[in-house]
């Protein structure tokens, strides 16, 4: 068995290779052996002679090793030729390039995967960069100011977390900076220094212009935050909701001039709706941040004299939903009056406050679990109702109509079929305006104000509604009208729609007329019960059953951490006064 192979075609027509080596070719002697045995169990009746039954085998053997080596090795050091690049050696063009990235489909597919992932709503990447490099880079850049810069005048607010002035610089009183508003706020005004630094740079538009928060560090007794804005205008939109003017008053302002329709419900409805869409941009630009306001109500929506428009103020309950700041979902703070019936942005199931890498991981599915941002939709809706019915503008009025929705399980349509019989003028008026062309209006108002959040349209899907795509005051375009539908059919709760679907069998009578006997109903629902405990949904309730848990249980240890050192990690970014 001392077979040395040579170089050349062996009978199996294989090319093969000096073994020259002795190590070798005994090693490869004995294993022969066995492949022979192989060999000839494939051919038992051919008899060969021990020569060539040793070359046989020797070429069987090196068909094998060639073929593992193929698959396995290929040829030199790499993968096998199957798999990756390996070109020919005389055209040498075709060789591949020793450091080319080659992209498979699988390794694209995970690529893109992880991309959406971490761009999607709210936008884990871009948090990331705002926070490490974009927030480094302004500090950087921006002018700085500390408490004796500012002279105070006039009191413009007082709320439980702060006072507010007017004001303006000390030292360049006559420069373009113009008036400013201080607000001193206690341990939540670090929030909301965050919030505004973080608006400022990604939707300035948004919100009031912000120019500067530092710690003001003389006061010994307790925490105290300054916070700079620019002044915006004198009134909020409360401030014009409350005048019996409204909504005129704020024509001239948002125009530069009176409109030249007659007064009526059309131009009513026109302001309204102008007002509405600077409202939900506003918003629009907040939650394409993660950023939930929790308090949007007329008090906190300025007129920037500025830009004309109406712009957000008091970000001091807001949430940074991408790092989980002052996200608190059990922390009350939200005003009563315009708070959506949720409570909470966040269902309270979700673990408090986790910290930054977990929430920051996870924010896309807490995100679309939550949709946190439906919230101050809700809010908004509010707004708009009371813009179109006088009656609700008063505190106590908006607190007894909270009542009756809530008497009506929230259904919008509902609570209209009981006050609408015996309305007063200004109700009856109020419904009118909602009711213009073709009830675009009340079709807006009635996605914003729902229950259940999943089903309140976003900012940006409203601002996409045909309620402010009319050109004047034409009636509804057929395209229009082709997007009101679509519109209606992403609202509906098709759950609903199934139990609609069974009643609607139900009344259409027996097999003979196409529908259904009360026994065949119920014979359909204990099937659609059955199915619904079938193995597979077991299996997939347990899993999520379990998912859920380990979230859990991941939040609340790192919850505990958090208490312990409750101290805002993050407010070391805020500049304390030298
Ligand atoms: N940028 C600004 N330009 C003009 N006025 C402003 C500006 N910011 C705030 N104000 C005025 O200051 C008032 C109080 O502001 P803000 O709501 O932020 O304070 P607050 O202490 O949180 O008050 P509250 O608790 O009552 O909401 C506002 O109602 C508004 O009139």
């Amino acid at each position: 068995m001392a077979t040395v192979a040579t170089s050349g075609v062996g009978l199996s027509g294989v090319k093969l290779h000096s073994f020259n080596s002795k190590p070798f070719s005994s090693f490869l002697g004995k294993k022969l052996i066995k492949i022979r045995t192989f060999s000839e169990s494939l051919h038992p009746r051919k008899v060969y002679s021990s020569r060539s039954k040793n070359l046989v085998v020797l070429a069987s053997g090196v068909d094998l090793m060639s073929f593992v080596n193929h698959v396995f090795v290929g040829v030199g050091v790499g993968l096998p030729c199957t798999v990756m690049e390996c070109g020919d050696i005389i055209y040498r063009s075709t060789l591949p390039r020793s450091n080319g990235l080659s992209p498979t489909v699988p390794g694209v597919i995970l690529a893109l995967g992880t991309l959406s992932y971490l761009w999607a709503t709210p936008g884990v990447a871009p948090g990331f960069f705002d926070m490490f490099v974009l927030a480094f880079v302004e500090r950087l850049f921006r002018p700085s100011f500390k408490k004796d810069d500012f002279v105070l005048g006039k009191k413009l607010g007082e709320g439980s977390f702060g006072v507010v002035y007017r004001a303006s610089l000390a030292i360049k009183p006559s420069s373009k900076g113009g008036d400013l508003v201080i607000k001193k706020a206690t341990e939540y005004g670090a929030v909301e220094i965050w919030m505004n630094e973080r608006v400022r740079r990604a939707c300035a538009s948004s919100c009031a212009d912000f120019v500067y928060g530092f710690l003001e560090s003389s006061s010994k007794k307790r925490v105290e935050y300054w916070l700079i804005w620019r002044f915006e205008g004198e009134a909020t939109l409360a401030d014009l909701m409350q005048s019996k003017e409204f909504p005129y008053n704020v024509e001239a302002m948002i125009l530069g001039e009176v409109g030249n329709l007659p007064k009526g419900i059309e131009r009513e409805n026109q302001i309204i709706q102008t007002i509405m869409r600077q409202l939900l941009f506003a918003l629009d630009g907040l939650h394409s941040t993660g950023i939930v306001h929790r308090d949007i109500k007329p008090q906190n929506v300025i007129f920037s004299e500025g830009s004309r428009t109406f712009k957000i103020i008091d970000l001091g309950a807001a949430a940074d939903l991408r790092v989980g700041i002052n996200y608190i979902p059990k922390e009350f703070l939200l005003d009563p009056r315009y708070a959506a019936p949720e409570q909470y942005i966040m269902s309270t199931q979700t673990p408090s406050a986790p910290s930054a890498p977990v929430a920051t991981a996870l924010s896309p599915v807490l995100w679309q679990l939550n949709l946190p941002d439906r919230f101050d939709i809700y809010s908004a809706g509010l707004i708009y109702l009371q813009m179109a019915f006088p009656g609700l503008r008063s505190d106590n009025s908006l607190i007894q109509f909270n009542r009756q929705l809530k008497r009506c399980d929230y259904d919008l349509v509902a609570w209209r079929n009981t006050v609408e019989p015996r309305a007063s003028n200004d109700l009856r008026r109020g419904f009118e305006l909602l009711d213009l062309d073709g009830g675009v209006g009340w079709e807006l108002l009635q996605s914003m104000i729902r229950y259940k959040a999943r089903q309140r349209i976003s900012a940006k899907a409203a601002l996409a509604h045909p309620y402010f795509d009319r050109e004047g005051l034409l009636a509804l375009s057929f395209m229009q009208n082709l997007r009101m539908q679509y519109f209606r059919a992403t609202q509906q709760d098709y759950s609903e729609a199934v139990n609609w679907v069974i009643q609607l069998m139900a009344k259409s009578g027996t097999e003979q007329v196409g529908g259904f006997t009360e026994a065949q109903l119920q014979e359909m629902r204990d099937i659609q019960s059955k199915k619904k405990s079938s193995p597979q949904r077991n299996a997939l309730a347990s899993a999520l059953k379990l998912q859920r848990k380990i979230i859990k249980t991941l939040n609340e240890s790192v919850d505990e951490l958090n208490q312990r050192r409750k101290s805002l990690w993050w407010s070391r970014w805020i500049p304390r006064e030298e």
